[in-house]
């Protein structure tokens, strides 16, 4: 964590309007109060960092706390809200767009609230996305449903013609639903909206069933993959006992962070190894995983393997070309298929039977509905989001740390991606769990 102190949120100006919404500023009275702006949420809570404050006589690093405000910045009644999703699918994102729209008309009376279709593209008026009117009848429903019902998509805008549409359409605020590219893209039309002395708030609500935004507890949609993903490992499990040397691989998403796998493993704790990006590992070899595979055979018949899509990359050699999205981030190869053809000819060579069978679930765990710990997680963020952004905010992102909901600026959580700690305990518990040699 960083050593600054606070991680103050900007603001657009003053707040000269009350707040519609009917919450105390006194405690006993049953009635839940409005949260104050000097209100911190600290960073860290360790004790560690806390003896690291008092030995060089600093405060510890603080956020924002999420939560209505006693006066807004924006005059509710005239006020425009947009909704925009982009990169790739996450369960709960129909779930955040459904409680922005609750929240705006029924906390705050927006009346005005537009949905931007398919990503970043919609705000482009070239491309030909009209705006959708959003209400609560509209929306009532869609928490029922995976995907977006507002589309999405990947690849750069002109961030200048995107701030244009924002002012022809009298856009106040624009709240983005996406993972870091999206919150970048967020942060420099916040820019532009600066540059421009516009009274515009931009929010950003992180989405990504990889987990990779750093600073916050979890992303929202990121419990329902590995929950979608356990009846898999069980299946997979299945097809392995079902033969004599069975073997089970299982890919699953995670470029650059392997938290899918890592999660699904021990939520599922049948498999017996697991390979995820930030894991440098070896197929060959007296401690290679092949030989650890062949032993694991020789004791139990069967084994179930888990490999994170980023996983592994370094095995497909120095000049194996480089494929990218539109967004500019990374198509990796598939890692699955080459543990399946390098294992089955390790096999052959050491003239052992084996039966693999390669699973690879992809895009269906990430277009699933949210479970119900994500409904909840995305209703609370979105609720969190609008009062931070009625309140005048601007280029944040809403999100829970030590449990509680925060204000971040979005720059803090876009520096680099969160990735598993291989020294940490959740790692550790990877490796209780599958019982895989600590290096391979
Ligand atoms: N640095 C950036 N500045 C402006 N826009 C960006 C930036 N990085 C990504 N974007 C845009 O954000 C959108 C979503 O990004 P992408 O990486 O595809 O998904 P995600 O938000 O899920 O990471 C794309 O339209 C992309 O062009
Ligand atoms: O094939 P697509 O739709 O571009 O997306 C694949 C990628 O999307 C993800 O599910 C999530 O990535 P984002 O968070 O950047 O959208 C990755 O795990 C995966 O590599
Ligand atoms: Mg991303």
């Amino acid at each position: 964590m960083s050593s600054e102190t606070n991680f103050n949120i900007s603001s657009l100006g003053a707040n000269t309007f009350p707040s519609p919404i009917n919450l105390s500023k006194t405690t006993g009275d049953k009635i839940f109060n409005f949260v104050e702006e000097h209100d911190r949420i600290l960073a860290d809570v360790s004790v560690e960092s806390f003896n690291t404050c008092i030995d060089n006589k600093t405060r510890p690093a603080c956020l924002e706390k999420a939560g209505p405000r006693e006066k807004l910045f924006f005059d509710s009644k005239n006020t425009t809200a947009a909704i925009v999703s982009c990169g790739g699918l996450c369960p709960g994102i129909n779930n955040v767009i459904r409680g922005l729209v609750m929240a705006l008309h029924y906390f705050y009376g927006v009346k005005r609230i537009l949905g931007v279709q398919y990503g970043y593209e919609g705000l482009i008026p070239e491309n030909g996305h009209e705006f959708i009117e959003l209400v609560p009848d509209k929306v009532k429903d869609i928490h029922e449903f995976g995907g977006t019902i507002l589309g999405s998509s990947r690849g750069a805008q002109s961030v200048e013609k995107m701030v244009d549409s924002l002012v022809k359409n009298k856009i106040d605020l624009l709240f983005t639903i996406g993972g870091d590219g999206t919150l970048k893209g967020a942060n420099a039309i916040g820019d532009e909206i600066e540059k421009r002395g516009l009274n515009i708030s931009i929010i950003g609500i992180p989405k990504t069933i990889d987990n990779d935004i750093d600073l916050i507890d979890k992303s929202f949609g990121f419990e329902t993959s590995f929950d979608v993903a356990s009846p898999i490992i069980r299946d997979a499990h299945n097809e392995a006992t079902g033969a004599f040397n069975g073997i089970s691989i299982v890919k699953l998403m995670g470029r650059d962070s392997g938290f899918i796998a890592a999660s699904t493993a021990i939520a599922m704790p049948v498999v017996n190894f697991v390979f995820v990006p930030e894991m440098d590992f070896q197929l060959e070899g007296e401690n290679g995983f092949l030989e650890a595979l062949k032993e694991r055979l020789n004791q139990k018949r069967h084994a179930v393997i888990v490999v994170a899509e980023g996983a592994g990359q370094h095995l497909f050699g120095e000049d194996s070309k480089t494929y990218t999205d539109a967004s500019g981030n990374i198509i990796h190869q598939d890692i699955g298929l080459l543990l399946k053809h390098r294992i089955n000819a390790y096999f052959d060579a050491e003239n052992m039977k084996c039966t693999i069978k390669y699973i690879d679930p992809s895009y269906i765990i990430r277009s699933a509905p949210a479970n119900a710990n994500d409904s909840l997680f995305c209703n609370r963020l979105a609720y969190h989001a609008v009062h931070g952004a009625m309140a005048g905010k601007t280029k944040f992102v809403v999100g829970r740390l030590n449990n509680k909901f925060v204000y971040l600026p979005i720059l803090k959580v876009v520096n680099k991606r969160k990735k598993i700690n291989m020294e940490g305990e959740f790692w550790f518990s990877v490796l209780q769990s599958t019982g895989q040699p600590f290096t391979m």
